[in-house]
């Protein structure tokens, strides 16, 4: 039972696939007025089945959507108070022009998505909208049909505003608390060093556990970290720490033999075991991946600073390749590939 007495303020979610079903599915557990618009292959799964989300401590919340509450057209959005947008990198041109025709003037729009230049992306194409950067930290995974399964630890994190105040106690109640931050840039790049761990499972083709459990793979996944976080050091970009270990300390962890890792690592690999990342479910359901706003970035960074990041740019020109062509890279032969090319 709700003890929020205010009426909820109209939340939209945009890209309502893994994340944004979960999210939307905690804010409407706490009675949030929530719209979800996202593809009919989503709508036809929550019209033939409840809308199921779970955590990893016990929470569980099931609902039968009616049909208002998942969308495929943006039109909702001009009732929307706050917006999510949860597609992925490579789609947030087109929601955002998509959302442009509806928005009301100065409504926040928060990008909960991975890498950078998400919330600046919006930004340029939604002026009249108040845009802000967020990040979500834990892995999504649709274990059934329209069941969503939050399976790792961590909270939101988004750019404050003044304008999020009649939605916080929302999330808050939906155990999904969110903090306001003001230092965005170093959250995401923060989130993205973790992230460097996409492609490598991607293309191990193997769950996360089973991925990190290999230390060829925690390797590839140490040199491609270090590389960042020279880059960063140089670009006077800090880092903040979103696991129990500081980031400069994860690549040494990660190249630490099997025993060593497993006894530090603690939480990091309380992971489902067939939890599998976003950049593995594309490249399986045979999509273009957002490697190009991971690695790339990291890429792009040091292209800014005149230098280069040959073992980013490899990872990143291999998932192409996997895009092209599938193909499952055991341990060793990825080692390979990127000391080959530093
Ligand atoms: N899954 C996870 O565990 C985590 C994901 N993230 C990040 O969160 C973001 C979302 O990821 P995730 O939820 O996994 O992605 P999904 O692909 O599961 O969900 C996005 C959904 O949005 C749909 N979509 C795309 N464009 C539009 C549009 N214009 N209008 C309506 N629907 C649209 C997509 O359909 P279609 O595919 O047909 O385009 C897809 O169903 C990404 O940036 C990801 O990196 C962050 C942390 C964890
Ligand atoms: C939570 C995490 C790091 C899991 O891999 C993720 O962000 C993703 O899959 O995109």
């Amino acid at each position: 039972m709700s003890d929020n007495n205010n009426t909820s303020p109209r939340i939209l979610i945009l890209g309502a696939g893994s994340v944004g079903c979960y999210v939307g599915g905690r804010l409407l557990s706490a009675g949030a007025d929530v719209v979800m618009v996202g593809r009919e292959r989503m709508a036809a799964t929550l019209r033939d089945h409840p809308l199921v989300v779970t955590d990893y401590e016990g929470f569980r919340h099931e609902t039968r959507l009616a049909p208002e509450r998942y969308q495929t057209e943006p039109q909702a959005a001009a009732e929307a108070d706050l917006v999510l947008v949860t597609v992925k990198s490579q789609a947030t041109i087109d929601a955002a022009r998509q959302l442009a025709p509806h928005l009301k003037p100065g409504t926040p729009v928060i990008s909960l998505q991975n890498g950078i230049s998400n919330a600046q992306r919006l930004r340029e194409h939604l002026p009249e909208a108040t845009v802000l950067a967020g990040m979500i930290p834990f892995n999504v995974l649709q274990k059934a049909p329209g069941h969503f399964h939050h399976g790792t630890e961590g909270h939101l994190m988004a750019e404050g505003d003044p304008s999020l105040a009649p939605a916080l106690p929302w999330f808050e109640q939906a155990g999904l608390a969110l903090e306001q931050r003001d230092d965005m840039h170093s959250v995401l790049w923060s989130k993205l060093l973790l992230n460097l761990n996409n492609p490598i499972n991607a293309l191990s083709g193997k769950p996360l556990l089973e991925e990190l459990s290999t230390r060829d793979y925690r390797r590839c996944l140490a040199m491609a970290q270090a590389e960042t976080l020279q880059l960063l050091r140089r670009a006077g970009i800090p880092t903040v720490r979103l696991t129990p270990l500081p980031m400069a300390l994860i690549p040494p962890l990660m190249k630490a033999p099997d025993w060593l890792f497993t006894r530090l690592s603690g939480t990091m690999l309380a992971i489902d075991p067939i939890a599998r990342s976003s950049m593995w479910e594309d490249l399986e359901a045979g999509r273009r991946t957002e490697v190009d706003w991971i690695n790339g970035e990291v890429v792009r960074l040091a292209e800014q600073l005149g230098t280069t990041a040959p073992v980013n740019a490899r990872l990143t020109e291999l998932v192409h390749d996997c895009e092209q062509k599938r193909r499952e890279w055991p341990a060793e032969a990825l080692l390979m590939a990127l000391k080959q090319a530093r």
